[in-house]
């Protein structure tokens, strides 16, 4: 069991508030991910829960038992950083081992316990390694394991993939994925990246200075954005914003098109302009313009496409997925 309940979260350092009042509910065996822009607290939500940061009110209950004033090593979570954060005299074995010993777990079960984790991990031939003798994506494995041998109720990760390089960050990714299957445990997890998060989480907390702007599944926050934070953080290349007079539509201030809603013709189409700039991706091509309707645009076509700077182009949007904000930012339905 692990579901996590947080009610009216609060934390102040010194007179800065970080966290505004957080409320959550984690069922077990989720996959929650906190982002946000840099700064707005997801690394201070996360330790909160852990215990590693008091919070300054509210209340955090694991399976239904409030654990404010519960130490960390006694809530049943077990939390990966960025840094690994492995002892350096110490095997893979004996790092991965080492919480249970200090717990007073029988050596039996120690050795089956990592035996199992490392075998879920394919780390069995490095277990007599130092951590220096290994790299950087086998450590992150080691600090995943020694959080898997604790059997916690919540695992907490805390953006364990910025230090790799990319194709090993996909790799491990997918197998997050994987453990995640397996062991049908709950999991929070902070990134700022947003393949990350879209590829994981069942459920993605969007928070913006401290507080929550929406939560929902990778899909809901991308077709349905709450609001014009939501749908400029989520999705890449970011929404396009077109003041709505500029396109005639009365009832809205801001029209939000996706770069990939849009189409492009050589001959007609609603808005011409200009390519500013080419981005060939090889699986797509992302063309800047700048049309006399809506100003700056970003448009995303699928495959290899002959435009270039300076094309005189037609753009023509799919109407059916515009999306139309109030003056406030909120989304209209
Ligand atoms: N121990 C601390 N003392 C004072 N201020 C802090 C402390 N820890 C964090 N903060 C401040 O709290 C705010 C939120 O920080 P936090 O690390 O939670 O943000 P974040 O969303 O995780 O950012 P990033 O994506 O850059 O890691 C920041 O303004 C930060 O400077």
């Amino acid at each position: 069991m692990g579901s996590l309940q947080l009610k009216s979260i609060r934390k102040a350092f010194g007179n800065h508030e970080v966290l505004k009042g957080i409320d959550l509910e984690v069922k077990d065996g989720e996959f929650v991910i906190f982002v946000g822009p840099s700064g707005c607290g997801k690394s201070t939500l996360l330790r909160t829960i852990a215990g590693l940061e008091d919070a300054t009110s509210g209340s955090i209950a694991i399976d239904g038992q409030e654990v404010s004033n519960t130490p960390p090593a006694k809530r049943g979570i077990a939390m990966v950083f960025q840094s690994y954060a492995l002892y350096p005299h110490l095997t893979v074995k004996d790092n991965m081992g080492l919480g249970l010993k200090q717990a007073g777990t029988p050596k039996d079960e120690i050795e089956k316990r990592v035996a199992k984790a490392s075998s879920m991990l394919s780390l069995e031939p490095y277990l007599a390694r130092r951590p220096a003798e290994l790299s950087g994506g086998q450590r992150q494995r080691v600090a995943i394991g020694r959080a898997i041998v604790r059997e916690p109720k919540l695992f907490l990760f805390d953006e364990p993939l910025s230090n790799l390089d990319a194709a090993l960050r996909v790799q491990t990714r997918l197998e997050i994925a994987r453990l995640h299957r397996s062991l049908k445990a709950t999991m929070i997890y902070v990134t700022h990246d947003q393949v990350e998060a879209m590829t994981l989480a069942d459920k993605i907390v969007v928070l913006n200075a401290g507080a929550v702007e929406q939560i929902g599944s990778p899909m809901e926050l991308y077709n349905r954005p709450a609001n014009m934070f939501v749908a400029g953080f989520i999705g890449s290349p970011q929404m396009n914003f077109i003041d709505a007079t500029r396109l005639g539509e009365s009832g809205a201030k801001s029209i939000g098109i996706r770069p990939e809603h849009i189409a492009l013709s050589r001959e007609s189409g609603d808005w011409k302009g200009k390519v500013i700039h080419a981005e060939h991706l090889g699986a797509d091509t992302i063309l800047y313009l700048e049309t006399e309707t809506t100003g700056l645009l970003t448009v995303r076509l699928f495959g290899e496409q002959h435009y270039h700077a300076d094309d005189i182009v037609y753009a023509s949007p799919d109407r059916a997925s515009l999306h139309r904000f109030d003056g406030d930012g909120r989304a209209i339905r």
